[in-house]
């Protein structure tokens, strides 16, 4: 008897795991790909550092089938969530009270170590049989990626683990920066095919090439370990941290611990009225100076006085992006929704920075 399509097939719906540092330009590349017509049946989970997320707002055409995953990180204390997504979309298509997807996009926090998420992915009973994960594809920003590879495991682990590196910002790059990041890349994960992407864009196919099971998912952990404990020691790039606690590695645990990120603290400002341009623009640069270093990510949701739409801003460290102005308000009503990711810092003093410089109580001294 001959072996027919359906043996041979299959037919499970892949799963690509988008991920990247901080500001990487995961959102703008998802952005670009969820308006591709190849990508119109696609659904999308989307995964932020912290309580407060703005992305989902940012997250252009799709509606229903954007997935918000709240609360934590997806790598730490959401992975339960993420599985219950999955499941929940599926089921949803299946009641027709969604339109039926072909593929799933999970786009993780800037902070998200991709390993047990694609443990968790490889792993779960329900996820086996209705998905397949078909590769990591990983943002990588140019300008910032050389210090966050020195700084931040995090940004390593991404980059090892991809099958895909997709390297933004290379038109705001100083002259020489891509060649030297392309090198460092190379050394790091020699196996990852690189794309770039200005502003997000680059064609969805790079997808198919990527998938299924791509050359990352069929490395061992052991061999993984190996490579990058090579890497990190003759790079010199970042090294895990120092758990408070005794814990298994996270590339091999089942249930990483959530305080992977413990030095690193995400907290939104809310503003009910609204602020002048200028004086937000000088609390911002005031932040970014003083904490340059600590200043991981920094995204707003504005009222801005001489705006009549919200304006969203971005800042990744001491670097500020160009504004865009949003067409309605997320919720309805106007504010102003300032989120910070920093490290080590006092997120008082930074509430007290930007209250005394947004909406002084006395009037500044002006000279004659
Ligand atoms: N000039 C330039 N700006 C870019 C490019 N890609 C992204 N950006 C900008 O970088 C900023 C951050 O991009 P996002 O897509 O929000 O980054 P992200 O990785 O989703 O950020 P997090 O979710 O906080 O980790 C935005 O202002 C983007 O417009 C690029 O290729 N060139």
């Amino acid at each position: 008897m001959s072996e027919s399509r359906f043996d041979t097939e299959d037919f499970r719906i892949p799963v690509t795991v988008l991920t990247g540092f901080l500001g990487s330009g995961k959102t703008t590349l998802l952005n670009y790909w969820v308006k591709q017509p190849e990508m119109a049946n696609c659904a999308v989970l989307i995964n932020e550092f912290g309580a407060v997320g703005l992305d989902h707002h940012l997250v252009e055409k799709l509606d229903d089938n954007v997935v918000m995953l709240e609360s934590g990180c997806v790598c730490c204390t959401v992975q339960g969530d993420l599985v219950n997504a999955l499941r929940d979309l599926f089921m949803r298509a299946m009641r027709r009270e969604i339109k039926p997807f072909q593929r799933v996009l999970i786009e993780t926090t800037g902070l998200a170590d991709p390993g047990p998420v694609l443990f968790t992915l490889r792993n779960d009973p329900f996820f086996a049989q209705r998905y397949r994960f078909d590769g990591t594809v990983t943002v990588v920003d140019v300008c910032h990626i050389t210090r966050q590879l020195n700084q931040q495991y995090e940004a390593v682990k991404q980059v090892a683990l991809a099958d895909l590196l997709v390297l933004t910002k290379s038109d705001i790059a100083d002259f020489g920066v891509l060649p030297e990041v392309e090198n460092l890349l190379q050394r790091i994960n020699p196996m990852a095919p690189r794309h770039i992407a200005i502003k997000g864009e680059l064609s969805p196919a790079v997808l198919e090439q990527n998938g299924p099971f791509g050359s990352g998912s069929q490395r061992s952990t052991q061999e993984i370990r190996k490579w990058l404990q090579g890497a990190i020691a003759e790079l010199g790039l970042a090294s895990p941290m120092k758990p408070a606690t005794p814990t298994v590695s996270p590339l091999i645990a089942n249930a990483p611990v959530a305080s992977a990120h413990s030095d690193i603290d995400a907290f939104c400002l809310r503003y009910t009225k609204p602020i002048p341009t200028a004086r937000f623009l000088d609390g911002l640069r005031m932040v970014q100076m003083r904490y340059p270093e600590r200043l991981l990510r920094f995204k707003a949701i504005l009222w801005l006085e001489e705006q009549d739409t919200p304006v969203v801003v971005h800042g990744v460290h001491d670097q500020l992006y160009p504004i865009m102005n949003l067409p309605a308000w997320p919720n309805g009503e106007p504010a102003s929704e300032l989120v910070f990711i920093m490290k080590q810092t006092d997120r008082q003093e930074v509430e007290e920075m930007l209250q005394e410089e947004f909406f002084p109580k006395y009037p500044r001294f002006q000279y004659e």
